[in-house]
Parts: structure tokens; C-alpha cells; sequence
């Protein structure tokens, strides 16, 4: 029997947030009885100022305010969406990501009230999301239909949609509706292959202090291997190309049943008449995610993704 230990978990306060936490907690109490959480949810930039995120940088607006109470020692770990974890810069000094939790989901989805699929919507339906990876997909697949930007998490879409004024339809990840018990209201999983998912989806990731060693075994007991290998395969890609939420790259990796890893990207253009695509196989995800990020780049993505010049051109 290990001694009972008090684990302070420091999250975002959303809906989202929460039920996220209470997994980590569930996990916890299965494989750890030992272990009371004791759980600090905290607003973040990104949850307070809903006009455009590129007004706020776009750097962690969900995860800054979390990870400094971290840093500060004010929590001893915390719980993000990957999807939410800047790509273009390092976790913060003095954190480690400690483990990546088995991958939920990685779809995106429409959710129409009507009941419809996203091929059976007439042009100029009114579509909300803010990722340009959707808009730019949207584009690709669906010109007829129309992107209307929106903010706030996914309970307030949910109402915003429901009251019926300014959009027609959403665009959400599955996992995250599945999160809040809200999957009843998707109407269309959208396949892997038509709509690419973004880089981190469906995954959550256990971050702490790297010198808080016993935070750190506590998290790795939870880690999936498989998803932590996937992870940093598009991670690294996300990494070379500077990508942030203000990017359309898209990316899954999946683990093949021989075991090798497979890493397939799309970079596309906002108006989805330029896109590239490169999928790739390894057994390393450091070599996929790079030699993947490396072919795109060859395809001409530092225009599309109007990445700094270094004063080279
Ligand atoms: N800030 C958006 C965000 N970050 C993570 C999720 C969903 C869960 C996931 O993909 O891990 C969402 C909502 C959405 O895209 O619908």
C-alpha cells in the first residue's frame, strides 16, 4: 500500500474541461485508490474573449492561463486537449508531457437539427465553425455551402444553434460532443478521408513539472503507448511547419496492424483550390512526422502557410 496523496489538478472550466477531469479522476481512483484529486478549474483567455483568436496571438489561449498554475506551483498536474496545445511552440520551462491518454474519436461531425447529412444540405446552408481546417475542407468538398465564423465552446454553439439565428448547422469533433453528453445531437460522423481531422484529436494529454517525479509515474501509469506514438508523429510535423490554430493543416496518424505508424497530412488552401496531400509509413514517429512535414514543404506548403523567411526570401 502506498500513502494517500492529495493531486491537484488545474483545468479549464468549461463543460468540456470538466468532464475531462473527472475521467482523469475515474482512472485515478480504478488504478490508484490512494490518490484524492482535488480539482482547481480556472477561465482562460480563450474562454473569455470571443471575438477572433488571432487578436489574442492564437498562442494557448486555452491552455496559458492552466499551465502558469502549474509552473507556479499552484497544481500539481493538468489536463488539455492536444488539439488546444500550441504546435509552433515548446511546453512551457520546467513541464513535461507525462502522458497521452488512449485516443477517443478523432472525427469531425455535422450537427444538423433537421437530421441531415452534410451532402444532403442545400447550397448557401449556413455552417459554423472557426477552423480554418474546416473552412479550408469545407471549401475543397462543399463549395455550395457557407462557413459563418463562431466562438465559444461547444454547450454555447449548441445553444447558439438551437436559437436558430446564425447558422444553420456545426461543424464539432465527435469526442468533444461525446465528452459533454451532447452525441445525440451528431447527425453526420464525417470520415477521416474526406474531412482530415485535426493534429492531437481526440486525445488529452497529463502535463507536470518535470521535477515532480512522482506526478510524473503517477500520469505515465496512465499513458497509451499507441496514442502517445501517433501524437508525436503529428506533433512533430505541426512543429517543422510552425502550425497554430491559424493554419489548415490537418493530420492523423494511425498505428498499422503490422505496428508501424502511418501519418497522412493535407495542407490546403482557405478557398480548398489548393491541397496538398502526403501519406507516409515509418516505424519511428520523429522520422514520420519530419519526413512527412518535409514532403509537404516540397509540394510548396511554406506559401500556403506564409511562414516567416528566416531573411531568406
Ligand atoms: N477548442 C476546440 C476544441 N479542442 C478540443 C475539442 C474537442 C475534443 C478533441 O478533439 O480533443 C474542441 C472542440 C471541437 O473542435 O469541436
Amino acid at each position: 500500500m502506498s500513502d494517500s496523496r492529495l493531486l491537484r489538478i488545474g483545468t479549464r472550466n468549461s463543460p468540456m474541461a470538466l468532464a475531462q477531469v473527472e475521467r482523469v479522476r475515474g482512472m485515478l481512483a480504478d488504478r490508484h485508490p490512494e490518490v484524492t484529486v482535488d480539482v482547481m478549474s480556472m477561465s482562460t483567455s480563450g474562454d473569455r474573449w470571443l471575438g477572433d483568436l488571432a487578436a489574442l496571438g492564437g498562442k494557448g489561449a486555452f491552455t496559458k492561463e492552466v499551465d502558469a498554475a502549474l509552473v507556479a506551483g499552484d497544481v500539481d498536474l493538468v489536463v488539455h486537449c492536444v488539439k488546444d496545445v500550441p504546435g509552433d511552440r515548446p511546453a512551457p520551462a520546467g513541464t513535461v508531457m507525462a502522458a497521452y491518454l488512449t485516443r477517443d474519436d478523432v472525427r469531425d461531425c455535422l450537427v444538423h437539427p433537421g437530421g441531415l447529412r452534410i451532402e444532403q444540405l442545400p447550397a448557401g446552408t449556413r455552417i459554423g465553425t472557426s477552423a480554418v481546417r474546416r473552412v479550408a475542407q469545407l471549401a475543397l468538398h462543399w463549395p455550395h455551402l457557407v462557413p459563418v465564423a463562431i466562438r465559444g465552446n461547444a454547450n454555447s454553439r449548441l445553444a447558439k444553434l438551437d436559437a436558430g439565428e446564425t447558422y444553420d448547422a456545426l461543424l464539432l469533433a465527435v469526442s468533444g460532443l461525446q465528452r459533454i453528453g451532447q452525441a445525440e445531437r451528431i447527425t453526420h460522423p464525417i470520415d477521416v478521408d474526406t474531412m482530415v481531422p485535426a493534429v492531437g484529436s481526440g486525445t488529452l494529454v497529463l502535463q507536470c513539472r518535470d521535477d515532480d517525479t512522482s506526478t510524473r509515474d503517477l500520469a505515465a501509469s496512465l499513458s497509451d503507448l499507441r496514442t502517445g506514438q501517433e501524437t508525436v508523429a503529428e506533433r512533430t510535423m505541426l512543429h517543422i511547419l510552425q502550425g497554430n490554430c491559424h493554419s489548415p493543416i490537418a493530420a492523423l496518424a494511425r498505428t498499422e496492424p503490422d505496428g508501424r505508424l502511418s501519418l497522412r497530412a493535407r495542407v490546403i488552401s482557405l478557398d480548398g483550390k489548393t491541397v496538398l496531400d502526403v501519406h507516409e509509413w515509418a516505424a519511428d514517429p520523429i522520422t514520420l512526422g519530419t519526413s512527412v512535414a518535409a514532403a509537404l514543404l516540397r509540394q510548396g506548403a511554406r506559401d500556403l502557410l506564409d511562414l516567416p523567411t528566416h531573411g531568406l526570401a
